[in-house]
């Protein structure tokens, strides 16, 4: 089941495929850098309609040229689960058009 907790091998595992993600205590995370505020204000709207698609939330933050998540499942107890790395790999694959580093 997506919403089952992973155990820490099979986090591991799957971030080997996800460079820049880490866990965080109990989060998937990543921080990305972009050119400008703007760049990364798209990348913030592009990965909103992701999470909407998916009906998972990351804790999204915009700075100046960053773009930070930080990902877990409330339903799974705050555990990071199959749905956090789903939400990130969707984000990794759009990143890079962005020009997100
Ligand atoms: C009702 C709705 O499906 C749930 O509240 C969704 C919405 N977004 C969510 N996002 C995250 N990160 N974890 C959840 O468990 C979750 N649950």
């Amino acid at each position: 089941m997506p919403t089952d907790p992973l155990s820490q091998k099979e986090i591991e595992d799957r971030l080997r495929e996800l460079p820049g993600w880490s866990v965080d205590g109990d989060r998937l995370t990543r921080d990305y850098r972009l050119a400008d505020h703007f760049a990364a204000t798209a990348l913030v709207v592009h990965i909103a309609r992701i999470q909407q698609e998916l009906d998972h939330h990351s804790d999204l933050t915009l700075g100046y040229n960053t773009v930070g998540l930080a990902v877990s499942t409330h339903s799974a107890g705050g555990a990071v689960t199959g749905k956090d790395f789903e939400l990130a790999e969707r984000v990794q694959a759009v990143a890079p058009g962005h020009g997100a580093e």
